[in-house]
């Protein structure tokens, strides 16, 4: 491959990641420009994807190409060189706010039929459900998983530590979780020794056959799984907890998954949703099913509805609400202000940002007056809340943990292939009468089986061979690199567990793992493990599946590093290109908000100029292309100096935002490639850059404070317009001119 063809594919998602996008990618097309690398954006918003979607009436000028289809396939080719960021993964009511908003902008795009009634409406939701929740991730992840902290950023925070709120031996935080009936309990597994097609039917109580997924292909050594969460035991669970919460005066609160688990959750969400205001629900059933109330989406869908109430029947549920309020035990709140509760909108508390951050706030969250509580932290299946309640005991037993001298714990994530839970929607089923669920394969033979009851949750995972065995060498890799140990988190107990462990016994053998240490110990044993090392400031690879990946890659960057924004997040793809997340958490929708309001937008990129480094690297090594490994090690400079200048963007409006960080690390980068002497040409290039924006600084940094204070149209939410926010995104005239 030539020097020409080196092609960085970069996404354009939401939100904060979007906006600063607007400021960033000119400085990065700027310094890529003379090592000949082509930087191409692929629009992945939330917006793109539904008008891609949806053709049928847009005209051509509106019509947007499908660019998740296109990066999915590339991301199966040696060529890939993706640069991910952070993007929506729509709950019901995100998905219906989007498509209002597009409609508004004159997209002429179907309404989402909640209850379909005919073939053509069904056909809408269909295309519309494959749109919600996490519909990029899975897609693009070709590969397993390696986040970490990188070394200048953990000296860094050790040097700066951010606050942590203190922990008490007798708070009454804790973590409550279902110990039958759930997930976990009801989980059976085996490893597939022939390939072949499954069929997943219901048989009801008269023999009756329903297929629910006619054809599902499995590979020789797959594993799957099956499992079920009775409807029964969770709402008695959940009767059972919201008792509690009152007898013990904490707050209530539910940690879901609703966006990645866009099946499942959604409806446990709406079963707690529906117990918690149980007088409402059984008292005003009627009028709440005609106005069309769907509990799944949250308490928010049925405040929103109510105005389709006549005054006087809308004062009489208004009232019942409110005993509800006083009777029941208080709900832990999203926004006070605004009365918004943790059961309003199902992505509002998503579990594995959540957690972390009651975590690091004392255990506690907030209540209707906006003062924090301890809470009781309800996660249903019992699958991996331990590892929640075994943290909270260590902070109990040893108080908060201190970001000056703990160690830590970087991740190795088996995700490719659309690994175990996080891959499984299309094999979820709420389940419409009494009988049992079977997966038969070809020869009719049945594989795995549940009795089941109307209503219960079941659901089926797959996890392919190919990246276990990747996931392994991943996992033996990183500790030999990093000599750390490192800990599968698997448990011994748990059946889909089982056969995981299995394979890891069988596939580490090829490896040379001398001098290594390597084990395997239960979620809760591994938390504990990796906890009183982190304390002693030791450092502990753990090596997990897809749901653990996704819940540690947050939980110990917030404690460690205040945000998990900071992380390095490479996904080594199966067919040799690499994925480039930037960070390892999302799109932080409060901070558009105060961008919207005052100009100030507090995003830190650090995520995206760690991403950046390494995609460069990566490029530069497989394209053979040196100047791309100049550039590559000048940014990582640049990010060092960037952190030691401490230049993150501010909280606080008028002080230095995401603009005015992008201004310093472009000139930290400049002058890194200026001071080195390994590519003439660039050192050239650079010197001048560096100089103008180094003179320039006062005027620079000028322009853009002077741009905060006032609020800023975007001219749309989801689909912003481009002008407005390209002007509002680069404000400084000096600053434009010499990056062109
Ligand atoms: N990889 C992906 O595509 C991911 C997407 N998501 C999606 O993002 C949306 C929001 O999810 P949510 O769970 O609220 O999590 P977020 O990570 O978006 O936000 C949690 C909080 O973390 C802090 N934060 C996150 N990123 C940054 C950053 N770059 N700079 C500074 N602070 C940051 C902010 O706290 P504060 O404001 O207090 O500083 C923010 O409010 C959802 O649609 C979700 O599905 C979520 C995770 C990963
Ligand atoms: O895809 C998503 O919805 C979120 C992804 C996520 O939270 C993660 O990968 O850490
Ligand atoms: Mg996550």
């Amino acid at each position: 491959m030539g020097v020409n063809t080196s092609k960085i594919v970069y996404t354009k998602t939401d939100e904060a990641p979007a906006l600063a996008t607007y400021s960033f990618l000119p400085i990065v097309k700027k310094f890529t420009k003379s090592a000949n690398i082509d930087i191409e954006t692929k629009d992945i918003s939330l917006a793109a994807r539904i008008l891609a979607n949806f053709p049928e009436k847009l005209s051509d000028k509106q019509k947007q190409a499908d660019a998740l289809a296109e990066l999915g396939e590339l991301a199966q080719k040696p060529e890939a060189n993706i640069i991910k960021l952070p993007n929506i993964s729509a709950s019901i009511p995100q998905l219906k706010a989007a498509i209002a908003e597009l409609q508004l902008q004159g997209f002429d795009l179907p309404n989402y039929p909640e209850e379909p009634e005919n073939d053509f409406e069904k056909d809408i939701k269909s295309r519309y459900d494959k749109i919600k929740g996490s519909a990029v991730n899975p897609v693009l992840r070709e590969g397993n998983s390696d986040r970490r902290a990188p070394k200048p950023v953990k000296q860094y925070a050790r040097k700066n530590p951010h606050s942590m709120g203190e922990w008490s031996a007798d708070s009454k935080t804790h973590v409550a979780t279902m110990s039958s009936g759930d997930f976990r309990s009801n989980e059976k597994s085996l490893t597939i020794s022939q390939a072949g097609d499954v069929r997943i039917e219901f048989v009801d109580d008269s023999g009756s056959v329903t297929v629910l997924k006619e054809k599902t292909p499995l590979l020789e050594g797959e594993v799957i799984d099956a499992t079920v969460m009775s409807k029964k035991a969770l709402i008695a669970f959940l009767e059972e907890q919201i008792a509690d919460a009152k007898d013990k005066n904490v707050l209530f609160s539910l940690h879901m998954k609703a966006t990645m688990m866009k099946v499942s959750d959604p409806i446990i969400f709406g079963h707690a949703v529906e117990i918690f205001f149980k007088d409402v629900f059984s008292k005003h059933a009627e009028t709440l099913e005609e106005i069309g109330v769907e509990v799944n989406n949250g308490f928010g869908d049925l405040i929103n509805k109510l105005k389709r109430l006549p005054d006087a029947k809308r004062a009489e549920v208004e009232a019942d609400i409110k005993a509800c309020y006083e009777n029941r035990p208080k709900l832990a709140m999203v926004n006070s202000d605004q009365g918004i509760t943790n059961l309003h909108v199902p992505s509002d508390v998503i579990i594995d940002a959540s957690m972390p951050a009651m975590i690091r706030n004392s255990g506690q969250m907030w209540d209707t007056n906006g003062d924090t509580q301890d809470t009781k932290a309800v996660i249903p299946d019992s699958s991996y809340a331990g590892i929640y309640q075994e943290t909270i005991d260590f902070c109990k037993k040893n108080g908060a943990f201190d970001p000056v001298t703990m160690g830590t714990v970087p991740n190795v994530g088996l995700m490719a292939k659309k690994a175990e839970e996080y891959g499984s929607h299309d094999k979820t089923f709420e389940i419409t009468g009494n009988g049992t669920v079977r997966i038969v394969d070809a020869s009719g033979n049945t594989l795995i089986e549940h009795t089941v009851e109307q209503g219960d949750i079941w659901r089926m995972c797959q996890t392919k061979d190919a990246p276990i065995k990747d996931w392994v060498k991943l996992a033996v890799n990183r500790a030999k690199a990093t000599n750390t140990p490192a800990v599968f988190w698997l448990d011994q107990n748990r059946a889909h567990d089982a056969e995981l462990i299995k394979k890891v016994n069988a596939y580490l053998p090829a490896h040379d793992t001398t001098g290594l240490d390597i084990r395997i110990m239960s979620p809760v044993e591994a938390t504990r493990f990796s906890l009183e090392r982190i304390k002693e400031g030791k450092d502990t690879i753990s090596v997990t599946g897809n749901v653990l990946r996704d819940y540690n890659t947050d939980l110990f960057p917030i404690l460690e590093l205040g945000t998990s924004a900071k992380m390095l997040s490479i996904v080594p793809l199966m067919n040799g290109g690499g994925l480039f997340e930037t960070g390892a958490g999302g799109s932080a929708p409060k901070h558009v908000q105060q961008f919207n309001k005052e100009g100030h937008l507090r995003w830190d990129s650090l995520g995206e100029f760690l991403a950046l480094a390494v995609s460069l690297e990566h490029l530069g090594e497989v394209n053979n292309n040196p100047k791309a490994l100049v550039i590559a090690e000048a940014l990582d400079e640049a990010t060092i100096k960037f952190l030691d200048n401490k230049k993150s963007p501010s909280r606080k409006v008028n002080e230095l935002d995401n603009r005015g960080s992008h201004y310093y690390l472009a000139l930290y980068w400049a002058q890194a490639l200026a001071a080195q002497d390994k590519d003439a040409d660039l050192k050239n290039e650079f010197e001048t850059i560096a100089n103008a924006l180094a003179n320039n600084e006062t005027i620079i940094i000028n322009e853009l404070n002077d741009a905060q204070g006032s609020a800023v149209d975007m001219g749309g939410y989801y689909w912003p317009n481009v002008s407005k926010v390209s002007n509002a995104m680069r404000p400084s005239e000096t600053l434009n001119n010499i990056i062109g």
